[in-house]
């Protein structure tokens, strides 16, 4: 029989289905992985911001933990939004148990929106804790100011930021976005001593909702598949893009991005649609 490969994400919700939790199992769904996720947090927000947070008890996260790991053990792990130094221990611990999973993060710490979903000391506890059992980290360029300590301009910070997180941080590796920079949507891996540029056009867009989440997820999706690394994050490279440069237009603000774009892109004439 054919192993069904899974993937689970550990983070909080998006009622508008665009970022955290939604983003990352559509974006598991389309990449044809067996999707599973435990809430850390839920999230009354939109495509106009975040109204309000509220953390779920830290018991009541690892009977999530629990009821996943002692059924169906995921391929890969992915985590998201973890605001709470609790949260981030109990999460640790699990990671530590299974040190064959890759285990992908996004340290999401402000939302596209600008709203801070991490205070200070939980920044300095992903940093010290979760960063050193990491497969990859993907900050997007304000995350990897906060985790390097260092501010980022160009493309050679970028570079800078993803060597640091893995040389003084303690990554397998890293995938700065540039995102939030001018010019091309370049962002910078660095894996086994290598340095590799993602590169794509930049869309002329405000729907960018979710796209740090639906690209590490697409980034874990394929690692739980067995990709490599580098493979891996060229194949979210594709996805990301063509969920961008096919919006939705949907929502009064920033709106999610389209996450069965790939499949438009095989058809004639829709970006004119
Ligand atoms: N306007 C855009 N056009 C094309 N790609 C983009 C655009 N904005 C972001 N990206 C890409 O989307 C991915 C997520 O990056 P980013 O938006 O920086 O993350 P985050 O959502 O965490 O802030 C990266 O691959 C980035 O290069
Ligand atoms: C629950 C949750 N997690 C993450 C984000 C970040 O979204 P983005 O990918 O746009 O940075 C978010 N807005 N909400």
């Amino acid at each position: 029989m054919t192993k069904i490969v899974t993937a689970l994400t550990i983070a909080g919700t998006d009622p508008t289905g665009g970022a955290g939790i939604q983003a990352d199992l559509k974006t598991f769904q389309e990449r044809e992985v067996y999707g599973m996720s435990v809430v850390t947090s839920v999230v009354a927000q939109n495509t106009l911001g975040v109204k309000a947070v509220e953390h779920l008890p830290i018991d009541f996260i690892d009977q999530q933990l629990q009821a996943v790991f002692t059924d169906i053990e995921p391929s890969a792990i992915k985590t998201g939004m973890i605001s709470t130094i609790e949260m981030m221990e109990l999460i640790a611990s699990y990671v530590k148990k299974h040190p064959d999973i890759p285990y992908i993060i996004d340290p999401v710490m402000v939302a596209t929106s600008g709203d801070a979903l991490m205070n200070e000391e939980s920044r300095r506890v992903i940093r010290e804790l979760l960063v050193p059992l990491a497969t990859i980290v993907t900050p997007n360029v304000p995350e990897a100011e906060i985790l390097v300590d260092f501010k980022i301009s160009d493309l050679s910070d970028l570079e800078k930021a993803a060597q640091t997180i893995v040389k003084d941080l303690g990554a397998k590796a890293a995938v700065v976005k540039g995102g939030h920079l001018a010019g091309k949507a370049v962002d910078v891996l660095y894996v086994d001593g290598n340095v590799h540029y993602l590169e794509a056009d930049r869309f002329e867009t405000k729907h960018t909702h979710g796209t740090g989440c639906t690209f590490s997820a697409a980034i874990s999706a394929e690692l739980a598949k067995g990709k490599s690394i580098v493979e891996a994050t060229a194949l979210a490279k594709d996805f990301i893009t063509d969920a961008i440069q096919y919006p939705l237009n949907l929502g009064l603000g920033s709106g999610p991005t389209n996450h069965w774009g790939h499949r438009l892109k095989e058809l004639p004439n829709k970006k004119e649609d």
